[in-house]
């Protein structure tokens, strides 16, 4: 039996939890979230829309099938610090190649164990998602929020280049290729790609600074806008691409921060969420077909569009075409033309399903469906 070092954890509002020292010693810092999934944890460390965030696991056993080479998100662990319960003392599971603990001390991943998960999640659903610190090597409370207090927040941070490939890449259609995407990376998960690649599409990755001329010099039947961190106020840039597209009549995708920057490329707004929706069982009405699925979410902004009516824009007639059914937060939107046929969509959620449920799937199908169509009417045109 190891002896683990103290280590303290302290929110920016002043409240103090201790526990143990867990992945690598020293010290962190970022905004506090909870996710409740109760698995999929290697998936959630690994997902880019994490970066300066500090993940609390509401499930309180953390770790137990360790970690494998399969189910990353992407070539690293992007969370700026990580809180458990009671975590594994053993991996067991004949996929894990390693335990947990030491993956997240080898990726310099600064964690804390033995916290009250619990009451630190009902602390932040009451008063909002907030910065925090985690410290082995700080035993003083009230010095380490002198450092949470100076720390960035999440308002109004621009992070998606900083996580998005530099290099554009290509994932190859599985089988005959049907169609071409541009994937803009803000944040992109591997999951993402495969499953276009898994419908026929062949998918160029591009970094999150591209212009509309790179997405344009791929010549692609449709675009993509990945899941991303960061305030999607700051996405200028994409939201140009995007606009440059929509004046194209590209046909168009957006998975989350994908969603958020479709809002304003339509004139919406954005706005922070209290604590955001994170797990894999948020319940999801398609306004459309009536349909509720249960789906994984990572968002703490959201998108401000009117719910009881169609938004005339420059591009077409908006809509709110999926909503959470916890909160009533616009979970998708949808452009329509002029004779009412689908022009681009996105959603605020996770169809991926990595981790997840696999209720949200339908979406990929209904991005090809909008480039068949499109190709076929610019075909007779
Ligand atoms: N997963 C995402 O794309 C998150 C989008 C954005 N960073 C948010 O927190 O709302």
């Amino acid at each position: 039996m190891t002896t683990r070092t103290p280590a303290l954890l302290v929110l920016e509002d002043g409240r103090v939890f201790r526990g143990e020292s867990y992945g690598a010693a020293g010290e962190t810092f970022g905004e506090a979230v909870f996710s409740t999934g109760m698995t999929g944890y290697q998936e959630t460390l690994t997902d880019p829309s994490y970066y300066q965030q500090v993940v609390v696991q509401t499930a309180p056993h953390i770790g137990n099938t360790g970690v494998n080479d399969d189910d990353p998100e992407s070539r690293q662990i992007w969370v700026a610090g990580y809180v458990v319960r009671d975590p594994a003392r053993r991996a067991s599971s004949w996929r894990a190649t390693r335990g947990l603990e030491a993956e997240l001390a080898a990726q310099g991943v600064v964690g804390i164990s033995g916290v009250d998960t619990r009451a630190l999640t009902r602390h932040l659903r009451e008063r909002g998602a907030m910065r925090v610190g985690i410290s082995s090597v700080e035993a003083d409370a009230d010095a380490l929020r002198e450092r949470v207090l100076a720390s960035p927040q999440m308002l109004g941070a621009d992070l998606a280049a900083a996580v998005s490939t530099t290099e554009p890449y290509v994932v190859p259609a599985e089988g005959e290729r049907r169609f071409t995407v541009a994937a803009l990376d803000l944040g992109i998960k591997t999951m993402t790609p495969r499953r276009m690649a898994e419908r026929g599409i062949e998918v160029h990755v591009l970094p999150a600074t591209s212009t509309a001329d790179d997405v344009l010099a791929v010549r692609p039947d449709g675009l993509f806008l990945s899941n991303g961190p960061g305030d999607p106020s700051t996405a200028d840039g994409p939201r140009d691409v995007l606009r440059a597209a929509l004046e194209h009549d590209l046909p168009f995708f957006g998975i989350c921060f994908g969603n958020q920057v479709f809002g304003r490329a339509l004139g919406f707004g954005t706005y922070k969420l209290g604590y955001g929706h994170r797990g894999i069982n948020q319940p999801v009405q398609d306004r459309g077909t009536g349909k509720v699925e249960v789906t994984a979410h990572n968002h703490g902004f959201a998108v401000d569009a009117p719910l009881d009516r169609a938004t005339d824009t420059p591009y077409g007639r908006a809509e709110v075409s999926h909503v959470c059914l916890n909160d009533d937060v616009v979970e998708g939107l949808a452009l329509r033309g002029a004779g009412g046929e689908l022009k681009a969509f996105s959603v605020q959620y996770h169809p991926e399903a990595a981790a997840g449920p696999h209720d949200a799937a339908y979406l990929f199908d209904r991005f090809v469906e909008l480039m068949s169509v499109t190709q076929r009417t610019q075909g007779d045109g």
